[in-house]
C-alpha cells in the first residue's frame, strides 16, 4: 500500500513537552511552525536563512532559531522532525536518519516521506478539528476546513 491508498489516523497528541525540530525556515516551514505554535512546547528551527515570519517568531521568543546549516547530530534528541529545506537531497538525508532512529518525520518536498501529514485545523475553545485529504488533495482539505469553520461560526450565532 502506498501513501495514496491509506488513510492516516487522526491521533490527538500532547505536544506541549515534545521537542520539535524544523530544518529550513522558508515559506512552507513558516506555515508549519504557525500551525504547531498553539500546541507545541518547544520548537527549534535550524536554517542559514529565515523567512521574515520565522525571524519575527524568534525575536518574540516563541521559537528557538539557529542561523546555520543543519548537522546530523541536531536530530538525535528530537521527537518530531520537519524536513523543510529547498534541497531534496538534504530532506532525503534527514528522512533516512529519522527512519533509522524512529523519529517521526514530515518531508515537505515528498508526500511519500511523511509519517504524518499536516491537517487543516479548526480550533474553537476545547474543540480541535483536523482535516486531511490523505495526502491526495491539499486544496480539498483547505476547502473542507473553511466550510467547517463557517458552519461552527453559524452555530455560535444561534
Ligand atoms: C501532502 C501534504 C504534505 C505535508 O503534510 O507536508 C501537502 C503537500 C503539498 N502541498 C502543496 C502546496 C500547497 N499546500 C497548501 C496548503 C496546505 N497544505 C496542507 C497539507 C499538505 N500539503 C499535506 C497533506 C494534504 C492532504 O491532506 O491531502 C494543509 C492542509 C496544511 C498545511 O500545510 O498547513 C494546507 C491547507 C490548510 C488550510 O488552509 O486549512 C497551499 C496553500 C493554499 O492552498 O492556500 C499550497 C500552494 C503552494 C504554497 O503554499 O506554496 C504542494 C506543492 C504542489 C502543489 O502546489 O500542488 C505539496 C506537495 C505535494 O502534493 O506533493
Ligand atoms: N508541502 C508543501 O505544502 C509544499 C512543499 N513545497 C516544497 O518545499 C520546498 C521548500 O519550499 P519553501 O519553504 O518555499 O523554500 P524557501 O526557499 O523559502 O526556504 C528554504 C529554506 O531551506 C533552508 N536550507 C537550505 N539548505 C539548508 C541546510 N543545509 N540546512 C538547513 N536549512 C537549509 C534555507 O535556509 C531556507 O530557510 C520546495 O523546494 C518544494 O519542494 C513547495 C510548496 C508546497
Amino acid at each position: 500500500m502506498n501513501n495514496q491508498e491509506k488513510p492516516y489516523f487522526p491521533l490527538f497528541v500532547d505536544l506541549s513537552e515534545k521537542k520539535i525540530l524544523v530544518i529550513g525556515a522558508g515559506k512552507i516551514a513558516a506555515r508549519r511552525i504557525q500551525t504547531l505554535l498553539p500546541f507545541a512546547g518547544e520548537i527549534r528551527v535550524i536554517a542559514p536563512r529565515a523567512a521574515a515570519e520565522v525571524a519575527e517568531m524568534a525575536e518574540n521568543g516563541r521559537i528557538q532559531y539557529e542561523a546555520r546549516e543543519y548537522e546530523r547530530e541536531d536530530l538525535y534528541d528530537a521527537c518530531i522532525v520537519i524536513a523543510a529545506t529547498d534541497r531534496e537531497q538534504i530532506n532525503h538525508e534527514i528522512y533516512s536518519v529519522c527512519k533509522c532512529m524512529g523519529i517521526l518525520v514530515n518531508v515537505i518536498s515528498d508526500k511519500n516521506k511523511c509519517d504524518f501529514y499536516f491537517p487543516g485545523i479548526v480550533h474553537r475553545d476545547e474543540i480541535v478539528i483536523g482535516v486531511s485529504a490523505s495526502g491526495k488533495d491539499h486544496k480539498k482539505a483547505k476547502k473542507v476546513r473553511e466550510d467547517i469553520a463557517a458552519f461552527l461560526q453559524e452555530e455560535e450565532k444561534v
